[in-house]
């Protein structure tokens, strides 16, 4: 079972958050351009050294999967070393990449890829790691339509498949938090907090209450 509780304090543009995130949340971070929300997701994930707290009462490591900005393989290694790097044995790459609809790319090296399906490779590295906890940092950013369709239709399958797996990914589309989530962060103020932190259900009650909440506090989302 998952619990994680983030006491961040002192950090030098996060404010006092605090909030947890438990078994099966499906999360999406908003909040203006540059508040902080890859600064969270790098504290989640152990990668910011300042001062802050992360109190994570688990009964296992917590496993994080975290699909950056940026695909982050090693450029010199193919897909299949990539992937046997984190962890993942021989026989099972060709299993790992055609959950992403990679079948057939183990020996092509990441520049041989397109941006969609580089980022795809990148998720097929999160979930080699079987993660408890997966992050997506806009897995979305600078796709085509398409492209970007086809992504979320693959990770909401992939979040279906995995019901107590938790996510935070962060968005400035609240479309996708309709598609993906069902809970919405929203970041701001200098230092940055949660401003709002609630449920999503998928009702067109909830989701008007959620749009009017934002509007009140938000000016840089897109709420459409
Ligand atoms: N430990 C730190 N000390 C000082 N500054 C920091 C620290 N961590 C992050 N920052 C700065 O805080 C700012 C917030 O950046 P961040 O990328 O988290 O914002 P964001 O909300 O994800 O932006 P965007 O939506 O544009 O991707 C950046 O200018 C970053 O350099």
């Amino acid at each position: 079972m998952l619990d994680l509780r983030i006491v961040a304090d002192a950090h030098p543009v996060l404010g006092a958050i605090e909030t947890s995130v438990n078994e099966g949340d499906r999360i999406c971070l908003l909040g203006p351009s540059g508040i902080g929300k890859t600064t969270l997701l790098n504290l989640i994930a152990g990668l910011d050294a300042s001062q802050a707290a992360m109190d994570q009462r688990i009964l296992k490591p917590l496993r994080i999967g975290y699909l950056f900005q940026e695909h982050r393989l090693l450029p010199w290694r193919t897909l299949r070393q990539n992937l046997m790097l984190v962890g993942v044995r021989a026989p099972d790459v060709t299993e790992i990449l055609s959950r992403v609809g990679l079948e057939g790319c183990a020996d092509l090296l990441p520049d041989q890829l397109s941006l969609g399906m580089a980022r795809r490779a990148a998720l097929a590295r999160c979930l080699a790691v079987d993660p408890d906890l997966l992050l997506l940092d806009e897995p979305f950013a600078s796709l085509d339509p398409d492209r970007a369709e086809e992504l979320q239709s693959l990770i909401a399958a992939l979040l279906d498949a995995r019901p107590a797996m938790a996510m935070i990914c962060v968005t400035h589309e609240m479309r996708d938090a309709h598609r993906l989530a069902n809970r919405v962060w929203y970041l701001d103020g200098r230092p940055a907090r949660l401003q709002y932190d609630a449920p999503l259900n998928r009702d067109d009650g909830d989701a008007a209450r959620l749009v009017a909440g934002l509007r009140r506090l938000g000016r840089s989302c897109r709420l459409g």
